[in-house]
């Protein structure tokens, strides 16, 4: 077995925890599990409480009322009559910050053994595993005796990683980690710091405001709005099955359309779109979400649009198409394709595979049941 592997480590759990500053209610009953050897991402926009909840788990900050667990002993327990507050220092979790933080003054080894008692920052066995925990965040084993200054920012936050990984911890807290790299280094060093902590079996919680961070990275993602969370789901399922139409266009790029649910289908700007059969909804009005690589321009389609604006990326091309009746809606298309078209031109508009419908409130339904029976 890895000296590392911490497969066997608890998970976190986060039992309706609130945490208010003044006034100001952050966190509003936060419930959420990481279970041993789960990479969790937190999405969440910038000031809505990432950072306190890491700062909750790492006991830099006191839950006002609910309950944390790490590996199934409360560390914070405002819940019951004995409050019980376990000190940061004896909470067995590795942090990596924003920039690393790496000591400037002391070699990439001596960082990475920072965290160790004194008997063990030193001889032939730190060494081995100053050189293990290198390569595990995939750099070799030569940069121990580096300063951090001469290391780029992705390799910085590696040895970061390193470091908080050194103690074995049984959680390992990330917060917004890639969010000081340029996007050229940002890619490589997601995957580095992913696989290591996956290796090292080590549970993590990774917060950021990086929808494509967190898809990409989280085993499962949860989304952080109005101080709780409002879905925790698998990546492919936050983005396929998203709970609500503000939730789908925070998490990625959404075409939202008014329309008319009924036996599976919706009727709306695009004709006649099947519905996904987990979606759930009941007749009635709705707001019909497809995602932009779901709109295909298809000459023999019934449905018309006008190209409006073409945006070039190479490997593919976003259109924003104005449709007979007036409605935007965005479309991700081939490159090619995308290169050769131009504003103005009538394109026909299919739908590729099914989509997701949200009832909407009452008070728009019967404007919306009103336009269904007239068309
Ligand atoms: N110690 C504190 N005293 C008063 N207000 C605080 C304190 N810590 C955080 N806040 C406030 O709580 C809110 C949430 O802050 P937090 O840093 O947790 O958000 P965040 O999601 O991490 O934001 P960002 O992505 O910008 O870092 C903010 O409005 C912040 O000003």
């Amino acid at each position: 077995m890895n000296a590392f592997d911490l497969s066997s480590s608890p998970s976190l759990e986060i039992e309706g925890v609130r945490r208010a500053f003044g006034e100001t209610e952050v966190l509003r009953g936060v419930d959420l599990t990481v279970r041993p050897g789960e990479l969790l991402a937190i999405l969440g926009a910038s000031g809505g409480g990432k950072t306190t909840l890491l700062r909750l788990v790492c006991g830099f900050e006191r839950a006002d009322s609910g309950r944390i667990l790490i590996g199934g002993v409360p560390v914070d327990d405002a819940s019951g009559r004995r409050r019980i507050f376990v000190r940061p220092e004896k909470r067995g979790v590795g942090y990596v910050a924003q920039d690393g933080a790496l000591f400037p003054h002391l070699s990439v080894s001596a960082n990475i053994l920072f965290g160790l008692g004194r008997a063990d920052r030193s001889g032939a066995a730190a060494d081995r595993l100053a050189a293990h925990l290198l390569e595990l965040v995939g750099l070799p084993a030569a940069y121990a005796a580096r300063s951090p200054q001469t290391l780029s920012g992705g390799e910085q936050q590696r040895v970061a990683l390193a470091r908080a990984l050194a103690p074995k911890p049984r959680l390992v807290l990330l917060d917004e980690p890639f969010s000081a790299l340029d996007a050229g280094l940002r890619a490589g060093t997601r995957r580095a710091v992913a696989d290591a902590l996956h290796q090292a079996g080590a549970a993590a919680l990774l917060v950021t405001h990086d929808q494509g961070e967190a898809l990409s990275m989280g085993d499962r993602v949860g989304v952080l709005r109005d101080g709780r969370l409002v879905q925790v789901a698998a990546p492919a399922t936050l983005y396929r099955r998203p709970v609500d139409a503000a939730l789908a266009s925070f998490v990625g790029e959404a075409v939202l359309l008014e329309g008319w649910a009924q036996d599976r289908t919706v009727r709306c700007p695009l004709g006649e779109v099947m519905l996904a059969p987990d979606c759930g909804v009941r007749t009635g009005a709705v707001q019909l979400m497809l995602r932009p690589e779901q709109i295909a321009l298809d000459p023999n389609a019934p449905c018309r649009a006008t190209v409006e604006t073409i945006s070039y990326y190479g490997h593919d091309a976003g259109v924003v198409l104005r449709l007979a009746e007036g409605q935007r809606v965005s479309a991700r298309i081939d490159g090619g394709t995308g290169h050769a078209l131009q504003p103005g031109t009538m394109v026909g508009v299919a739908v590729i595979g099914e989509g997701v419908a949200f009832p909407v409130a009452e008070r728009h339904e019967a404007a919306v049941a009103e336009a269904g029976a007239a068309s």
